[in-house]
């Protein structure tokens, strides 16, 4: 076995030399070629990819490729060693096997579905289907051009023919950075399979904690453009995520990737782009404060919550009937006048408007229609027999057409979603009730909101559906992709607001229906998504594998899951062993004992300092609320260095020690997790105390530990192997 493996290195130490030697001189003969600064379009281009070229070929120079893959076609006479990197490079003789391949090439795919086994295995290429035998999947681990690990994850020679995941678990036991990385050598087949899937399609993928999803959005995006370089430009690509620090975390990947230029956003962000408004901050908005901010405070769901209302398709048809009501009374009553003794009249302008202009959208209709009207006074304008007459008419004409004009409706957003709430003066020949279709609750609160200037969240999808149908997408270019982050917050009607200013249905829709902390507001079942796309237009996948916890803790979080919400959505391990997941109690006797402040206060400081001491380069204290947080914060700041409070206005991820509320550490991993306050005064018995719990204990990689008052919630199970009590022995005794 050894000797095996000092041959596959010696191999791999050979073969690295001679890529880095073949990328040398690849890279001097471009360097010394000229670079073309002249007018010719040809040349132009081919200095551009000789440019793309030198870029690629510098970068690859540290890290050429980190599998390799051999394989026998069925038509080929020899099995073949394929060497794949996270970019592409081909050989001076085009004819010859490229020195490293794409990730994201078709052969690339078998290094990802293959899943062992004696059987033939398959790609599909362009040319079609391509059968054939794989003889070996091997990963190398190179930094720095130095080759510092090889291990074979497959071997057909050997006699245990499966696909291993001991490289995978070794990666995984890494410690994490402050940022989310590429995941390209490890990518498993689950994951494999929606990164490489079909570009017109809203994908929609339930995946448990820490099963990859926003990585493998990620690395989606980079697989389209490469796969469909035609008809996708980064620029024309978006991702929304829940907050700018969220998306400050991410930010790494794609540039790790090669991918640049592409939209990152929230979505009240962009909404208010499209708008032209100016929202206020809404991570600290008050709702949401008052929800998390004790056991017990949420209040029950309906679909007459006022988010869950608003975020669905009944508004939508709501919205949709009321602006017809608006277009078909929209010309005013009467013929226009515009001095006396010249009319135009009214059937006249109702030709214009439900005919010739029908094709347009009302707010542009009625442009038309009195830019048609302005084109007439003119027209009459020159019959006027004196200069006098002229005169005059002029300025009756001006001031008669500005009042007409005003009789229209206000084909403003706001002023519309006022109107259908009856929060603003409607017009006339409107209904005087709102439409019966809103409850009567919604419509209490949100005449009292929108009266006092406060606009919400969940108002954005209603406000651009109304903005779309008055003005259509103009002025706002459709999207070549859209991926949707913790869309499990989403709702239907923003899904269905985003279909509108996407090509082809083109989602990525990524989620955790446990995770669903936002449930006022959000998706309670894929379904409610999935069903406002024909059939042929959506799939559906489901990542069940946790890559991010040990064992331990997600067996621990799964108990919450079970035990509290009665999900069955619960996550697959990796087989990464570590250490059990520990459930202190403030009353154990602490290895250092209280020096002043609560008991509480001093058992976070000292578990604060044990995980801290370890090789731990990120570990997070969570509290139930941004206020306790806060207060946390302020008595641990003086004690330790590179500790920060993370509240709804962070837009910068730094690392080192957090502390901040369950809420806002959706979507991030530390090395190790406290949790403070995991007691049932804090998290009380509903699903969605459970939920939030489950949230703080699966943003733990390698060590998880829960601090309590010694009543514990009771879907916090205490399990056999993975779950000890109190202080580990202090090394040494
Ligand atoms: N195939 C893989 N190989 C190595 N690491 C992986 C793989 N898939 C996921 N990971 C790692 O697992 C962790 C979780 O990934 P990610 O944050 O994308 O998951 P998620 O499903 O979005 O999680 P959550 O919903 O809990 O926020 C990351 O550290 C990521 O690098």
């Amino acid at each position: 076995m050894e000797d095996n493996f000092q041959s596959a290195y010696q191999e791999e130490e050979d073969r690295l030399n001679h890529a880095l030697i073949e990328i040398d001189s690849t890279l001097e003969r471009l360097r010394s070629t000229p670079v073309y600064t002249g007018h010719e379009y040809t040349e132009q281009v081919l200095e551009d990819s000789r440019e793309q070229k030198r870029k690629d070929l510098a970068k690859l120079r540290q890290e050429p490729y980190f599998g390799r893959l051999d394989f026998q076609g069925n038509d080929e006479e020899e099995r073949k060693a394929l060497y794949i990197g996270k970019i592409g490079v081909d050989r001076e003789q085009v004819s010859d096997r490229p020195l490293v391949i794409d990730w994201r090439a078709p052969v690339a795919s078998l290094f990802y579905s293959f899943t062992g086994g004696t059987e033939a295995a398959s790609y599909e290429a362009p040319e079609g289907l391509i059968e054939g035998l794989v003889y070996l999947k091997r990963n190398v681990v190179i930094r720095k051009q130095i080759l510092e690990r090889v291990a074979d994850t497959y071997n057909r020679d050997s006699d245990a023919p499966a696909v291993s995941d001991e490289f995978l678990v070794y990666r995984l036991g890494e410690n994490k950075d402050n940022r989310l990385r590429d995941i390209v050598s490890t990518i498993q087949e689950e994951q494999d399979k929606i990164i490489r899937a079909a570009k017109n399609t809203a994908l929609i993928i339930q995946g448990v904690a820490g099963s990859g999803k926003t990585t493998v959005a990620l690395h989606r995006l980079a697989f389209l453009l490469y796969q469909y370089k035609d008809q996708v430009s980064a620029e024309k690509m978006i991702i929304f995520a829940p907050n700018r620090m969220f998306l400050d975390y991410i930010s790494d990947v794609l540039p790790e990737l090669g991918v640049g230029n592409i939209a990152q956003s929230t979505f009240p962000d962009w909404a208010a782009g499209v708008l032209g408004v100016t929202l206020p901050e809404q991570d600290a908005s008050e709702t949401m404060n008052r929800w998390f901010e004790t056991a017990g405070a949420m209040p029950v769901i309906t679909e007459e919550t006022p988010g869950r209302f608003k975020g669905s398709t009944v508004l939508m048809s709501v919205i949709e009937s009321s602006i017809k009501l608006l277009e078909t009374s929209a010309v005013p009553e009467g013929d226009f006048s515009p001095w006396d003794g010249a009319v135009l009249r009214r059937s006249m302008i109702l030709r214009w408007h439900n005919e010739e202009y029908a094709p347009y959208p009302p707010a542009k209709r009625k442009e038309r229609v009195m830019a048609r009207i302005h084109r007439w006074i003119e027209m009459e304008l020159k019959k006027s027999p004196s200069a006098a007459a002229l005169k005059d008419r002029k300025k009756k004409g001006a001031a008669r057409e500005k009042a007409y004009s005003a009789k229209w409706p206000k084909y403003e957003p706001l002023a519309i979603y006022k109107q259908i709430f009856r929060a603003a003066k409607t017009p006339e020949d409107w209904p005087a009730e709102a439409p019966e279709e809103i409850p009567q609750a919604v419509l209490k609160e949100t005449v009292k909101e929108l009266k006092k200037g406060i606009l919400r969240e969940e108002d954005l999808p209603p406000l651009l559906y109304i903005h779309y149908l008055l003005n259509g997408n103009e002025g706002t270019e459709r999207f070549d992709h859209i991926v949707i982050d913790e869309a499990q917050d989403f709702s239907p009607f923003q899904i269905a607001v985003l279909d509108l200013y996407v090509k082809g249905h083109s989602f990525t829709i990524l989620g955790d229906l446990s995770q669903g902390i936002h449930a006022y507001k959000g998706v309670h079942e894929w379904n409610e998504m999935q069903s406002l796309f024909a059939g042929e237009y959506t799939a559906y996948h489901a990542l069940t594998r946790s890559y991010r916890s040990t064992m331990e803790i997600i067996e621990f979080a799964n108990g919450i899951l079970s035990a509290g919400v009665g999900s069955a959505l619960l996550a697959v391990p990796v087989f990464r062993s570590g250490n059990p997941v520990r459930l202190i109690s403030y009353e154990d006797a602490q290895p250092e004992p209280a020096t002043g402040g609560s008991q509480r206060l001093s058992a976070v400081r000292s578990a604060l300092s044990s995980l801290s001491g370890r090789e731990y380069r990120t570990v997070a204290v969570l509290t139930r609320s941004l206020r306790e947080a806060a207060e946390l914060y302020a008595e641990l700041a003086g004690q330790f260095e590179d500790i920060h409070l993370i509240d709804g206005s962070i837009t910068e991820y730094r690392g080192g020690l957090s502390v901040l509320p369950v809420y806002l550490s959706k979507g991030l991993e530390f090395d190790a997790v406290i949790l403070a306050d995991a007691d049932s005064a804090h998290y009380g018995g509903a699903a969605w105390d459970a939920k939030l719990m489950y949230v703080g204990c699966t943003r733990a990689l390698h060590e998880l530990w829960l601090l309590h008052d010694g009543g514990l919630p009771h879907y916090v199970q205490l399990l056999g192997d993975e779950t000890v009590s109190g202080w580990p022995v202090p090394e040494g005794n």
